[in-house]
């Protein structure tokens, strides 16, 4: 596996996966979460992912990145063949050096300020002190963050917090960004905020931009939108996105 800063060209497949079965234990039984998923993601695209609470969506994005291991099927990723027969230093290692997340819950670490929230992932990925400061500060500029630069969570709200953690996402320009709920915990001004900065990363980084959402407001900016319901896509439609859309308020 060769490590490359390179994004695939818009259109190119960034994930493809095939008959992905994921089974958790329930009791004695159990239970099938996904049920032989296909599922591929391209650069460039802003891919929704929706469906009812327990549908499987989390479970694939954690399949998909080498989080969670299915019992069937394979993920070929970037120049990787089959994520799933990595080692596991090296799936985590695929995910530093490729992979971006963001969640609903941020997960900041309380002690440390805005700056260094993002500066601590470029250093772990091996960048000098002075590069990791001007890159995080340039993405904390980027993402509208340029003033709170030496604040820590507690001083932030809920929309600049996900906004530090999209930025520390973007600064190291995943060539694949997993979001999981980004916009749940946001009012409709921070929720906009942060929808049209992955579509930006997809638009203007190449990026393959997987979001799971329970909000079909989110479609507008959407190239795809892939619907799951109880372990199994039952809809995957191509659109076309307006990036200029507008999120009114919960
Ligand atoms: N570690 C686990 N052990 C057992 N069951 C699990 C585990 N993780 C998920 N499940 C079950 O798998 C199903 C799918 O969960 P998943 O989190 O993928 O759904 P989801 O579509 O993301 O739901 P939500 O929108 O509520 O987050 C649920 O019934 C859940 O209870």
């Amino acid at each position: 596996m060769s490590k490359t800063s390179t994004h695939g060209k818009h259109g190119d497949f960034a994930i493809e996966a095939k008959g992905l079965v994921k089974r958790f234990k329930s009791g004695k039984a159990f239970i099938e979460v996904l049920k032989g998923v296909d599922f591929d993601a391209r650069h460039g695209d802003l891919t929704m992912v929706m469906g009812p609470s327990g549908s499987g969506k989390s479970t694939l994005i954690a399949a998909l990145s080498g989080l969670l291991r299915p019992e069937e099927g394979r993920v070929d990723t970037l120049d990787v063949d089959d994520l799933w027969k990595l080692s596991s230093g090296k799936i985590d290692k695929f995910r530093l050096d490729h992979c971006g997340f963001i969640f609903q819950g941020f997960n900041l670490f309380p002690a440390l300020t805005a700056l260094q929230q993002v500066e601590v992932v470029l250093k772990f990925q091996g960048l000098s002190k002075g590069d990791a400061k001007r890159q995080a500060t340039a993405t904390l500029k980027e993402v509208g963050l340029g003033n709170r630069l030496g604040q820590r969570p507690s001083a932030l709200s809920g929309g600049e917090k996900q906004r530090v953690a999209i930025a520390r996402c973007l600064a190291k320009n995943p060539q694949i960004l997993f979001a999981d709920e980004p916009t749940s915990a946001l009012d409709g001004e921070n929720g906009q905020i942060v929808i049209r900065l992955l579509r930006r990363a997809a638009t203007e980084h190449g990026a393959a931009v997987i979001c799971v959402t329970h909000d079909p407001r989110l479609e507008e900016w959407a190239d795809r939108v892939i619907k799951i319901e109880d372990g199994v896509i039952i809809d995957d439609q191509r659109r076309t996105p307006n990036p200029d859309a507008t999120l009114a308020s919960h």
